[in-house]
């Protein structure tokens, strides 16, 4: 049976620049059942990052309604909102955003240490999902010792070891040299399937996108299905 982990109801969001008003997202829908993988291709400035931030309370729409795993987060706080992030989502960057005093294991236990995870098995788990993005070389590295790829599925490695409900990536292969970044996308869709998350990735692929399940352009405010 299907499982709806997000919809997205009318989103308007608009940003207020002096005296202008510009325009983003016009009354965007957008549903996600749970294990499919979603494409959003568009034009520079179209609003996929601000769709992602949307789509994952890290901002709040003008208008319309978000639901992340039936939880209607239009009533909650920002503490609230928090806490769903951090049981149901992992967020994928374009820059890893990794800490760089912090070694690979440290980063990637972080999320773990967050949702108060003894130490002992986040550690496990860490070093779990670092082997599985083919870092176990580089447990004790830190981001300034590895290279452009091996951080990036560090990062992959970081938004995955929750095993959150959903993924959101923004263009998380944008950085990477072609070779590396279907690695690294390969490695984002294996790991997603294999824990029947879902996945919601901004790229300006459009042979990455056709490796998904569904395909949306962002236009006009809005999204529009290939
Ligand atoms: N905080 C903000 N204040 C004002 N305008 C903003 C703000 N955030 C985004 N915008 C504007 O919203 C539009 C969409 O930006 P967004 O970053 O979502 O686009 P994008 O599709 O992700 O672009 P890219 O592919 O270049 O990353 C842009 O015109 C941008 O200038």
């Amino acid at each position: 049976m299907s499982e709806m982990l997000l919809r997205c109801q009318g989103v308007t969001r608009h940003f207020n620049l002096a005296a202008d008003e510009v325009p983003v997202l016009r009354g965007l829908d957008l549903e996600v059942q749970k294990g499919e993988q979603i494409a959003i291709l568009g034009a520079s400035g179209s609003g996929k990052s601000t769709l992602l931030h949307v789509l994952g309370g890290l901002d709040r729409p003008n208008e319309g309604q978000v639901s992340l795993c039936g939880q209607n987060l239009t009533g909650l706080s920002d503490r609230q909102i928090g806490r769903l992030r951090n049981r149901h989502l992992g967020f994928v960057y374009q820059f890893h955003h990794l800490l760089a005093e912090f070694s690979a294991l440290e980063n990637v236990m972080l999320p773990l240490s967050i949702a108060r995870i003894d130490s002992v098995l986040a550690c496990q788990r860490a070093t779990e999902m670092l082997e599985a993005v083919g870092l176990g070389q580089r447990l004790h590295h830190r981001p300034g010792e590895l290279s452009g790829g091996e951080r990036q599925r560090a990062a992959v490695a970081r938004a995955l070891v929750t095993r959150p409900s959903l993924v959101l990536a923004d263009e998380p292969t944008g950085n990477l040299d072609r070779q590396t970044a279907w690695h690294v996308f390969e490695l984002i869709l294996s790991l997603n399937r294999r824990q029947g998350a879902g996945l919601v990735m901004a790229t300006h692929d459009l042979e990455l996108a056709d490796r998904m399940d569904r395909r949306y352009r962002l236009e006009d405010g809005v999204l529009r299905a290939l």
